[in-house]
């Protein structure tokens, strides 16, 4: 069970989820959100441990200009495209920086699961997120789950993660309902938005692993 906690941006939310064996630790540049993060400021919490849990940058419609900027700063062993990208934007990508990408795809109904065909040559995960409700000022993180069950017995042509909406009391049922081999968290380990609780990401890492 692979397991990534969301919007890293401070030493007590990077600490606890290193101690508590997250597999993936994400930071979020995009600007507009209350867990964004500076390259600097990524690349100074990476610094604290070497090895561990790989990084992932989160990026939002990227240019390329935005992705080199953290990389001159930031190792990144992920990138994951949580915006309008396409399959031939996620290709060129991969292929400029030559790092794996995820791409993040809202899902509401089962025929949103048609566009992971088209994007499978191209990525090395997905993240399986709800789409943002109306209104929502972020394109994820907006603590929105999906139906768990459309996943139930579907055959995704790469490794994935399940989010949205995942919290301690609820990614053992999730993980059940959908089969899904990974899950990644962001609100559901706050306790406040943008502000990781040491003990909801132990909680949530020891409720996913036993589920
Ligand atoms: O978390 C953000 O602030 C964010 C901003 C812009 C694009 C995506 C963002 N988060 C994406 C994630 O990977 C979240 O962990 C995922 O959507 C689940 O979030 P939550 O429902 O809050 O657990």
């Amino acid at each position: 069970m692979i397991v990534k906690i969301c919007g890293i941006k401070d030493a007590i939310g990077f600490d606890a989820a290193l101690a508590s064996g997250a597999d993936l630790l994400g930071f979020v540049f995009f600007p507009a959100s209350p867990r964004a993060v500076t390259p600097a400021e990524a690349g100074a919490l990476s610094r604290r441990h070497a090895g561990g849990p790989g990084r992932v940058g989160l990026f939002v419609d990227p240019t390329d200009a935005a992705i080199a900027s953290v990389l001159d700063v930031c190792p990144l062993d992920l990138i994951q495209l949580h915006g309008e990208e396409d399959p031939a934007r996620c290709a060129a990508v991969r292929a400029r920086f030559g790092v794996p990408v995820m791409k993040a795809l809202g899902i509401a109904e089962a025929a949103d699961l048609d566009a992971l065909a088209g994007f499978a040559p191209v990525v090395d995960r997905f993240l399986l997120d709800a789409k943002p409700p109306p209104g929502a000022a972020l394109p994820g993180g907006n603590a929105a789950p999906f139906d768990w069950g459309l996943m139930a017995g579907r055959d995704v042509p790469k490794p994935w993660l399940l989010a949205g909406g995942l919290t301690p009391a609820n990614v053992a049922e999730a993980i059940r309902a959908s089969g899904a081999p990974g899950v990644d968290v962001s609100s559901g380990v706050e306790r406040a938005r943008g502000v990781k609780d040491p003990r909801l990401i132990a909680d949530f890492i020891r409720a996913a692993r036993a589920g």
